[in-house]
């Protein structure tokens, strides 16, 4: 198996190029079976659960092609209705099959995906969604069955315990795209990759109106066609670079990230005193003196600050002076990174939803174990900070959302090295 030895770096310096979004890229994927047309999606990043998801589709029936790196064109002609438990249970995004096959073939069986360490992950607004469009839904043996022979559209409020629900939406709305009728969503999602699903929707032929507002008026078609569309920029990879010059005093560059994506996070930075120049869709982090001013800081959905950054920035404030408190709300069990930070010397609290960070902790390089995709990162940027060696364990989880992430950092002077686990030294390996 893979791991990382990564050694104190910095400051990093350079340029460095944000790739297309994973959590804008499954969904649109998902959204190809909608025609029996070629859709053709440029700028797909090369991650394991992209090759995940194109593997589920290729089994639902459609015909993939890879014609260079980047690109994939997707054609389903004819599909089954049925996504299987074996696959579907390697990545929780399968789950946005849901809407496609209910809209396209009126019935769908797919396997629940099943929480994940970051903690429960239901999906029963998706299904509350599919019963207000008139869908029969039921629960069996482990699998959404789904009789949409009845389709029709009709309001779906989307409001849950902490705000609306990403993938909820996208199912929603793709399931509303092909369905008789006007679907009004009230409390949708306006995250981004959710804005790029609905252009990609709009590009195919479907009538919605709202788009990035938290209410989403569809007009159902009859067919939609193939069309050409690019995945928008991973607002998640530009602010873990951000992160990882901040956290190494460096001069980085991030390019091709369009600075109102990052709204939350970059106003977080600014505050704890990182200094941003920001030109058109490049933001370039600048070296400071002494420490950054600690900061408070709540998960919230967009344009909130991301979930998917708390991680990273928990591990930015264990190198700054004072207390910041962390407050996590869409996922408040989201700390797996936090033991592993405190091995390597980190002050770090839990107590209820928030991380108590108190710095600036003297970090030292320690076997660790990255737990899941956002974790990875923050033990990573921590490493980067921490005196020794730190070699990371279990780095599967990184390569779901990150492309080539050593051979980018390393490109900014980062000392990140991919080797196998036969390389580490013996005492240092997991029982
Ligand atoms: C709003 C938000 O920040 N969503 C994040 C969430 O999307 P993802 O789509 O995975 O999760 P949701 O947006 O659906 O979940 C948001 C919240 O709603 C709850 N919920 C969700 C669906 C449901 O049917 N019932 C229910 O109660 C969840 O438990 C969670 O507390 O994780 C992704 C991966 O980390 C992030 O990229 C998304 O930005
Ligand atoms: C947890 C994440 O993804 P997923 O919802 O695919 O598990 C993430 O992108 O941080």
């Amino acid at each position: 198996m893979d791991v990382f030895k990564v050694s104190r770096s910095g400051p990093l310096k350079g340029e460095i190029e944000v790739g297309g979004a994973k959590n804008a890229a499954l969904p649109l994927l998902a959204a190809t079976l909608l025609t029996d047309e070629a859709v053709t999606l440029r700028n797909v990043p090369d991650l394991s659960d992209i090759r995940f998801m194109v593997e589920i589709l290729s089994h639902v029936g459609s015909e993939v092609e890879n014609p260079e790196p980047g690109v994939w064109k997707l054609k389903a002609a004819e599909l089954t209705h049925i996504a299987p438990y074996e696959l579907v249970r390697k990545m929780r995004a399968s789950v946005c099959l849901l809407g496609p096959l209910t809209a396209r073939l009126r019935k769908a069986e797919v396997s629940i995906p099943g929480g994940c360490v970051i903690g429960p992950r239901p999906i029963d607004l998706h299904l509350k969604g599919l019963a207000k469009l008139n869908c029969e839904v039921e629960i069996t043996n482990g699998y959404v069955h789904v009789d949409a022979s009845k389709i029709q559209g009709g309001p779906v409020f989307l409001g849950g315990r902490s705000g609306s629900t990403v993938t909820g939406t996208a199912n929603i709305v793709m399931a509303a795209v092909l369905a008789p009728g006007t679907t009004r969503i009230e409390c949708a999602a306006c995250e981004p990759e959710v804005v790029d699903l609905c252009n990609l929707l709009v590009k195919m032929g479907a009538k919605i109106e709202g788009i990035g507002s938290p209410e989403l008026t569809i007009e159902g078609v009859e067919k939609l066609h193939g069309c050409e569309h690019s995945v928008i920029a991973d607002r998640i990879e530009a602010g873990t670079f951000i992160v990882a010059a901040a956290i190494t005093r460096g001069d980085v560059t991030v390019k091709g990230i369009p600075p109102n994506l990052l709204g939350a996070f970059l106003d977080k930075l600014e505050e704890s005193g990182v200094p941003l120049k920001i030109e058109g869709d490049n933001i370039r982090v600048l070296p400071y003196e002494g420490s950054l001013k600690p900061v408070d800081c709540i998960t919230l959905p967009y344009p909130g600050f991301p979930t998917d950054l708390q991680a990273q920035l928990c591990a930015l404030m264990t190198q700054v002076e004072g207390i910041s408190i962390i407050t996590e709300r869409i996922y408040p069990n989201r700390f797996m990174h936090v033991p592993e930070l405190q091995r390597m010397g980190a002050d770090i609290a839990i107590e209820g939803p928030s991380a108590i960070v108190k710095g600036a902790s003297k970090l030292s390089g320690a076997p660790v174990m990255a737990s899941d995709l956002r974790a990875s990162a923050a033990l990573i940027l921590a490493a980067f900070a921490a005196t020794g060696e730190t070699w990371i364990q279990r780095i599967y989880h990184l390569d779901r959302g990150y492309e080539r992430f050593e051979q980018k950092l390393a490109g900014l002077g980062a000392k990140i090295e991919r080797l196998s686990d036969k390389d580490m030294p013996k005492e240092l390996l997991e029982a």
